[in-house]
């Protein structure tokens, strides 16, 4: 008995130590810093379609907030994807504001997303959801919403944690945040050359958030973003969200 319990907490601190090895090795993706002008050795593919808009819903929302979605996705054939992103509201409340969103997305073709819950996701039939480092993983999501849900992965400045996300299943790769924003507090500061190493080596989409406006969203579309996930620089452009829609649309590299 004794013997058995001693063999297996031998097994058990190898196991440990053999988890910290792989671990220290995987980190090392990030340890070894990455040359800025990684992805101007490989040709472009010229094949990938031009970078859309993935607008993210502002951090609070009333029943009229439908009608303010709907001239926002309808001021430039742009928009791919809307996330409802709503924090510390009860999900049931959630839910009741979804339904006229959800709508409006689906007349229009653009992918209802939900942040964080796997479930709310569920209980919806959303699109897909998006999934932080603590939110659940890409697999359970895959497992609940089935084979066609878009499931986003957060991988902040991290080419590890987007490889993993990865060979995890997800359908696209989070970045960010790639400059100050007010929408929520944040310490990772990823480069754009994040976004070329990325499309250089792999097919799965890359997504670029993070204070992101139609100022400073140049170098991240040159780069190869295929989406740029944006809140305040739309819900509060001066003219209105339309025109924040229509100012991010005449980027170069939209479309
Ligand atoms: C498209 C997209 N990318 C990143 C995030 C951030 O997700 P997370 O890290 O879980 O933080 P919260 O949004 O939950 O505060 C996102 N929501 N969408
Ligand atoms: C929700 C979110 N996630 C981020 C991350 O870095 O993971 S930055 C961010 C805020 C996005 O809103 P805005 O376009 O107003 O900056
Ligand atoms: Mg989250």
């Amino acid at each position: 008995m004794m013997a058995a319990t001693a063999a297996r907490s031998a097994s058990t601190s190898h196991d440990h130590a053999l988890e910290r090895g792989m671990n220290d090795i995987d980190d090392l993706d990030d340890a070894l810093s990455l040359d800025p002008g990684f992805a101007d050795r490989f040709e472009r593919d010229e094949g990938r379609p031009p970078c859309k808009l993935y607008l993210i819903s502002p951090p609070a929302i009333d029943a009229g907030f439908a009608e303010t979605l709907a001239a926002a996705i309808d001021a430039a054939p742009v928009v791919a994807a809307f996330q409802l992103r709503l924090k510390g509201i009860d999900e049931h409340r959630i839910a009741e504001l979804a339904r006229p969103l959800q709508a409006v997305c689906a007349s229009r073709e653009v992918a209802f997303i939900v942040n964080d819950s796997i479930g709310l996701a569920k209980r919806l039939d959303a699109d897909g959801v998006h999934l932080g480092q603590e939110d659940g993983d890409p697999r359970e999501a895959r497992q609940a919403l089935g084979p066609t849900a878009q499931i986003g992965v957060t991988c902040h400045d991290s080419r590890h944690l987007a490889m993993e996300a990865g060979e995890a299943g997800a359908d696209y790769v989070a970045f960010g945040a790639f400059y100050e924003t007010g929408t929520k507090p944040t310490k990772h500061r990823p480069e754009p050359s994040i976004l070329g190493w990325w499309s250089t080596l792999f097919e799965l989409p890359s997504v670029a958030i993070g204070g992101i406006t139609p100022a400073n969203a140049a170098p991240l579309i040159a780069a190869g973003a295929d989406f740029l996930a944006v809140s305040g620089a739309v819900w509060n452009a001066p003219e209105g969200p339309a025109a924040g829609v229509r100012a991010f649309a005449a980027l170069k590299g939209m479309g």
